[in-house]
């Protein structure tokens, strides 16, 4: 593993530089064993990053290309990245603990197709001309806005970067990117081979560290946008950090998604869906189906069959191919999760299957966990736990599910399950979210946008929309008399 062998060094203006921090041990959750260690950036190294990145966009070299030029270099850099796929999988795998099929199909595959498509819209980053009440030429470009500070987390460590470098890239940005002090490993070597792939130095830049370095790279003057995957509390410290200085911010912050099955539904779908939708990359997904509310004829039937389901979910080894639930990614996301279970408990909940460490496995390996006997008000329904964990609700009337799924702070996602097609559409009208699935969960394409409602943040990443986000309109007017 290459960057392995970068280890204690930080990617600036284009090489192994700095790296003069307190060392952080990278562990590998499903061992529990120090992997490689990796350099907190100092305030002098995020200063030296900000200003490679700066003094790349101002001597024009990627911001002054055309959008096709720009375009040529990310498709060298999805391609490369796809010939380098299999050493990408081991390393997210390694660092994060995900099932290796999933690093395989879904980490790369995704990441290799973000690159591709925003290759594709670099092509058509346009303006608009417009017709005005006087003799005048008028039209709108749209321009790159400068250095982008993206600040990603360690669930999808690929793919939460390259949402956010893909598009800011194609649009002619520059970027300085800290990813999670978890998970650092392919975001340096993702930028090494970005540089391969053509890009000048400075265009992309990685800190590494944890939420200190993430802070002064948010507030340093001189960067001119903040994007952020990660928790509602941090999304919302780095708004406020950045409304400081009036930077544009992307925020896409915690889930607590509801799927609603109604009595109509195809039960075996709804019961897959159900139990992939929690336990998909082990409850670390913003989007998981985290509480299920079924209407009260279907809800034993429901409740047997997800309990079925979750205790078969192969957990194990994440190297493995069959291994659908890896360990989680560290000891404090397996302990906050052990937390919220204690709390079930101890509210008289009803633990209906899993609520533990997984004892015959090394790691933080937590078993697939069902909860049923919990009220509406409960944390357990009201908080994003980030585990594989699933509370259950049953319902009467479609009225009573729209209330309950969007009884809570969060708006990221939401699901129904019926063969009603107008109540399909009328429930999918109601419910506040960013995404509604129906007769399915998890169903995500880089061309849809995805973002919060309410305190799930704002800004949407994927599509047009997520290229957009990276650009600033300047109209110009000239007069023709
Ligand atoms: N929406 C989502 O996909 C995610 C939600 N979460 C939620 O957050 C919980 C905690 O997970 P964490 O990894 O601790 O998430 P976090 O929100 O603390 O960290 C995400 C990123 O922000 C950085 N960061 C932390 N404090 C910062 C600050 N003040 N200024 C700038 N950057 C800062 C971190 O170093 C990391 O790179 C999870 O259990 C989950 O509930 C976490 C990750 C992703
Ligand atoms: O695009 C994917 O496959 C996964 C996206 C995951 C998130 O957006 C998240 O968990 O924050």
């Amino acid at each position: 593993m290459t960057v392995i062998g970068a280890a204690g060094r930080l990617y600036i203006d284009g090489a192994w530089r700095g790296g003069q921090g307190a060392m952080r041990d990278v562990v590998n959750p499903a061992t529990g064993k120090v992997v490689t260690t990796v350099p907190d950036a100092t305030p002098a190294e995020v200063d030296a990053a900000v200003d490679a990145a700066r003094r790349a966009f101002d001597s024009g070299a990627w911001s002054g290309l055309s959008g096709r030029e720009r375009s040529r270099v990310l498709y060298r850099a999805a391609a490369l990245i796809q010939e380098h796929a299999e050493e990408l999988a081991q390393l997210e795998t390694t660092d994060t603990g995900k099932p290796i099929q999933f690093s395989r199909m879904v980490d790369v595959g995704n990441t290799v197709t973000h690159f591709e498509y925003y290759a594709g819209l670099a092509y058509s980053i346009d303006g608009a001309t417009r017709q005005t009440g006087m003799p005048a030429l008028a039209y709108t470009v749209r321009e790159p806005i400068g250095v982008v500070a993206a600040v990603t987390p360690f669930n999808f460590p690929m793919i939460l970067s390259t949402s956010k470098i893909a598009p800011a890239l194609a649009a002619g940005n520059t970027v300085v990117h800290k990813p999670a002090e978890d998970t650092p490993l392919t975001a340096l070597r993702i930028a090494e081979l970005l540089t391969e792939a053509g890009l000048p130095p400075g265009v992309l830049n990685v800190v590494t560290g944890g939420g200190p370095v993430g802070e002064s790279l948010v507030r340093h003057p001189g960067v001119d946008k903040v994007a952020f995957t990660g928790s509602t509390a941090v999304g919302r410290r780095i708004a406020s950090a950045a409304a400081e200085t009036l930077k544009p911010v992307t925020v896409e912050l915690g889930g607590k998604s509801a799927q609603i099955v109604f009595a109509d539904a195809d039960l075996d779908a709804a019961g897959q869906a159900a139990v992939s939708g929690f336990v998909f990359n082990t409850g670390q997904f913003c989007m998981g189906g985290t509480r299920l509310l079924v209407q009260r004829p279907v809800y034993d039937e429901m409740v047997t069959r997800v309990v079925g389901g979750a205790v078969h979910v192969p957990v194990g080894d994440p190297l493995s191919p069959e291994t659908v639930v890896g360990p989680m990614a560290g000891q404090r996301h397996l302990d906050k999760v052990r937390g919220y279970v204690e709390l079930a408990a101890s509210e008289g909940a009803t633990i209906a299957a899993g609520g533990g460490r997984v004892d015959t496995l090394d790691g933080y390996y937590f078993a697939p966990t069902v909860i049923t006997d919990v009220d509406q008000g409960s944390r357990l329904v009201q908080e994003e736990i980030f585990g594989p964990v699933v509370t259950v609700q049953p319902f009467d009337t479609e009225q009573e599910a729209i209330a309950m799924a969007n009884g809570t702070s969060f708006g990221l996602a939401a699901g129904l399950h019926t063969r009603d097609v107008a109540r399909a559409h009328r429930v999918a009208g109601k419910l506040k979210a960013g995404m509604v699935w129906v007769n399915t969960w998890g169903m995500l394409d880089v061309t849809v946008p995805f973002g919060g409602y309410k305190q799930s943040g704002y800004g949407r990443e994927y599509g047009p929309e997520g290229l957009h986000e990276y650009t600033q309109t300047k109209s110009v007017l000239l007069p023709l008399t």
